[in-house]
């Protein structure tokens, strides 16, 4: 199966010639590659060729399509979702909206607790159909790539249930998927005075069997005051790598919690909120391989102070953006609008947050052979916009639909 794309306004995120990019840096996030009046070639499924109109040759394919006025851009790369759950929480918004805050809300036994609750109330299969009904919903506005966390379950069968949903989502193809165990989310109310005893749970119990049945790619944890203790995350961690999950953690959502520099310590693949920042913990990150991953969409639900993009990107680091959808602190999983508030509340510029939002976000789930730019050889995973005016009208028009079609 052929697909040629022609007269594309701007084909955006191009790399040529052999050398790929794995993830782009600092000051050179401000460069947005592309050409103008471009083709793309896809072949069964896979990027084949593109370039110039100028210098078109002679093609045959089974669909042709016309973009004139429209930018053909890379799929997005979700690198943080907790996109299976059981049930909305419209009930702790309008709480927040009275009065208590996200920390308040937890330490009551809602929140983190309250789904937990009723993801182990629902059967699996309820549970995948929903799933798989937000996993379409998010592609079909432009995300190409995901990541789904575990950590509604805190309980062996619980967590066993949700990654098998998200294996099956894998299995289903639709788009690359890849799973953390985040059992150690939140302690479960029968652990709130053992944290020692959930902790061996999860390290003796759990581990084994996620990694006897493959289930999980990463080892997830929150680490933040209320929650998992710098002490407990690096013991967490560490059992992870003994079965090869490697580290991808919740940090400095609500306080400076160490999360930072213990990601580092264990080389995270990527350390995600960071809405709480200081220089230590930039210093931390500066020289590790470890990705810096801002969800401004959880600052900006919970009215939160947003993430320091400026100053990380300032400090030569390759920052990625991701949704963070989930029923709590984020219930929208559109990378179109993670786009717009990446410029307008992060001060990030359009360039800057597309690509941490396909090369860097692909990064940060090892994705970037496959995924993240337009090369040949990619997979042709493809937003194709409706005529627009230009790039920087992507984030301008927030909460308007551009994407025209997408193709994965
Ligand atoms: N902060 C921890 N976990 C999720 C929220 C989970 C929830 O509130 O259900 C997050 O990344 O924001
Ligand atoms: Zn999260």
């Amino acid at each position: 199966m052929h697909i040629l794309i022609k007269n594309i306004k701007t084909l955006l995120q191009t790399e040529e010639g052999s050398e790929r990019k794995s993830r782009v840096y600092g000051k050179e996030m401000a460069h947005l590659p592309g050409i103008n009046n471009a083709w793309l070639l896809a072949e069964n499924g896979i990027i084949k060729d593109f370039g110039s109109m100028k210098d078109i040759p002679e093609i045959r394919a089974d669909e042709v399509m016309d973009a004139t006025g429209k930018l053909v851009l890379p799929s997005w790369c979700d690198s943080h979702t907790h996109l299976v759950f059981a049930a909305p929480r419209e009930q702790e918004f309008v709480d927040r909206i009275n009065g208590l805050t996200y920390a308040e809300i937890a330490a009551r036994g809602g929140g983190i607790l309250n789904s937990a609750g009723k993801l182990n109330e629902t059967d699996e299969s309820k549970l995948y159909d929903d799933s798989l009904e937000r996993l379409h919903a998010v592609v079909a506005q432009g995300t190409g790539a995901i990541e789904i966390k575990s950590g509604y379950g805190l309980c062996l069968e619980g967590e066993l249930k949700m990654l098998r949903v998200i294996r099956k989502m894998k299995e289903q193809n639709i788009i690359p998927v890849k799973a953390s165990f985040l059992a150690a989310h939140a302690f479960p109310p029968e652990y709130k005075e053992n944290h020692e005893g959930y902790i061996n749970l999860i390290i003796n119990e759990m581990l084994p069997r996620v990694a006897d049945e493959g289930l999980a790619d990463y080892m997830d944890a929150f680490c933040e005051q209320g929650f998992f203790s710098v002490d407990e995350t690096a013991r967490l961690l560490e059992a992870g790598l003994k079965y090869n999950l490697k580290p991808k953690i919740h940090a400095n959502q609500l306080h400076r919690s160490g999360g930072v520099q213990v990601g580092v310590k264990y080389n995270a693949i990527s350390v995600d909120h960071l809405e709480s920042m200081g220089e230590e913990e930039i210093e931390a990150l500066r020289g590790s391989n470890t990705i810096p991953t801002l969800l401004p969409g959880a600052a900006f639900f919970l009215n939160m102070h947003y993430q320091p993009a400026r100053l990380l990107i300032d400090a030569g680091l390759p920052v990625a953006l991701a949704t963070d959808y989930n029923p709590g602190s984020c219930p929208s999983g559109n990378m179109n609008f993670l786009l717009s508030l990446a410029c307008t509340q992060l001060r990030m510029t359009p360039e800057e947050a597309i690509n941490a939002q396909t090369i860097n976000g692909a990064a940060a789930m090892e994705m970037e052979h496959e995924m993240g730019t337009i090369a040949i050889g990619k997979k042709a995973s493809l937003i194709i916009t409706k005529p627009v005016s230009s790039l920087a009208y992507l984030p301008y028009s927030f909460g308007e639909n551009w994407v025209e079609r997408v193709i994965v």
